[in-house]
């Protein structure tokens, strides 16, 4: 079906994603909604289990064996302006194989678990390429030299013959980017693609996304657990916590006017340069329920500072909107008004 162009790449709503373990059936992920913009990026951030990295993988319908998306819709606008419920696919098919690894890519944490030892990576892209884009070995190999070079590669040419174990960390997580770009995807999938690295690699990764975003007008859906990386990349930003995404807007808005309690946590949790000279950091109290134990009503009432008894835990909390593509899910805000629009003022909550 043709789909008008309203400047939104993918659509999700009410995504749930079930996996059925020995002990018995848990949802990861469970009842999401959230909209990409073209060429911008949006950060999915939340700790450790929050169902970040099954989110990213569902959005390309490649879930593990024994989970599957069980209610929701992944509408997504093809490169043709059709509009394709990715969930919907057969996750082995013709359809969904066009689509992954051609329009949408994935770059992982961990780039040796991503490339194959035995291969150089010059034949690891140029595979890549010659199946989605059927070109001929020449052209294949002009075609990853490009993506080295686009990337940053020093050499490429010769790298072209380098085997993974020849790079440094950051450079092998440069080579899964040039994998990933091989086939000029319009959506990027990078989940925590610079959590392994030292940190002044990372800021050069950081970088070289942006760079990409410019020059090709990516879309970027960035999973990350740290919100210095989200001040630094996201244009939109969705929380997650246990499942549920329980505040999204623009990054602005989310760094200086945090409504949802888990949120707020969040951010008063991150070392700022200012804020260490003053104050001492605020952990979030408790750990993150196990999916086998999951609370009653808000998923974050055990842990909340302004939790109401008798309420957050027996209630789920609606999604409230509170603005252009801003919403959070708490009872505390159903009397709350939208909030007044934000200039695009800095990130240095974050920054310092
Ligand atoms: N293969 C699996 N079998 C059973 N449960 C799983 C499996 N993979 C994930 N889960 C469950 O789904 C939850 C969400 O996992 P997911 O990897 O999406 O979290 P995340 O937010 O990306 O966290 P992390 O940063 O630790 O990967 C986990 O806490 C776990 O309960």
């Amino acid at each position: 079906m043709a789909a008008p162009d309203d400047g939104i790449l993918l659509r999700v709503e009410d995504l749930q994603v079930q996996i059925g373990t020995d002990d018995g059936i848990i949802r990861p992920v469970d009842g999401i909604s959230f909209e990409m913009p073209a060429g911008k990026t949006l950060c999915i951030v939340g700790e450790s289990g929050s169902g970040k990295s099954l989110t990213g993988r569902a959005l390309m319908n490649l879930l593990p064996d024994r989970m599957k998306i069980t209610r929701g819709r992944v509408l997504y606008r093809n490169a043709a302006g059709q509009q394709v419920d990715i969930g919907a696919l057969p996750p082995r098919g013709p359809a969904i194989r066009a689509i992954r690894g051609a329009e949408i890519s994935l770059v992982s944490q961990e780039p040796m678990a991503a490339l194959s030892p035995v291969h150089t990576i010059g034949q690891q892209i140029e595979i890549v390429i010659r199946q989605h884009l059927g070109l001929n070995r020449k052209a294949a190999r002009a075609r990853a030299l490009e993506c080295l070079n686009d990337v940053g590669i020093p050499r490429p040419a010769e790298r072209l013959d380098s085997y993974p174990f020849e790079f440094s960390g950051g450079m092998r997580q440069r080579v899964c980017i040039a994998l990933a770009l091989a086939c000029g995807p319009r959506l990027i999938i990078a989940d925590e693609p610079t959590t392994a690295l030292d940190v002044t690699t990372q800021a050069n990764i950081l970088d070289l996304f942006k760079k990409l975003q410019a020059e090709h007008g990516l879309s970027i859906l960035f999973i990350t657990h740290d919100l210095g990386v989200v001040a630094d990349v996201a244009d939109q930003v969705a929380v997650m916590y246990l499942g549920k995404v329980v505040e999204r807007g623009p990054v602005d808005d989310i760094f200086h006017d945090p409504r949802h309690p888990y949120t707020q946590a969040l951010l008063k949790s991150v070392p700022t340069l200012s804020r260490q000279r003053v104050h001492r950091l605020a952990a979030i109290r408790g750990m993150v329920p196990s999916a086998f134990a999951r609370p009653t009503g808000c998923p974050f009432h055990p842990r909340c500072d302004h939790a109401i008894p008798g309420v957050c835990d027996q209630r789920e909390p609606p999604d409230i909107a509170l603005g252009a593509g801003r919403t959070a899910s708490c009872v505390l805000l159903e009397q709350a008004k939208p909030a007044p629009a934000r200039s695009a003022a800095s990130r240095s909550a974050v920054h310092g």
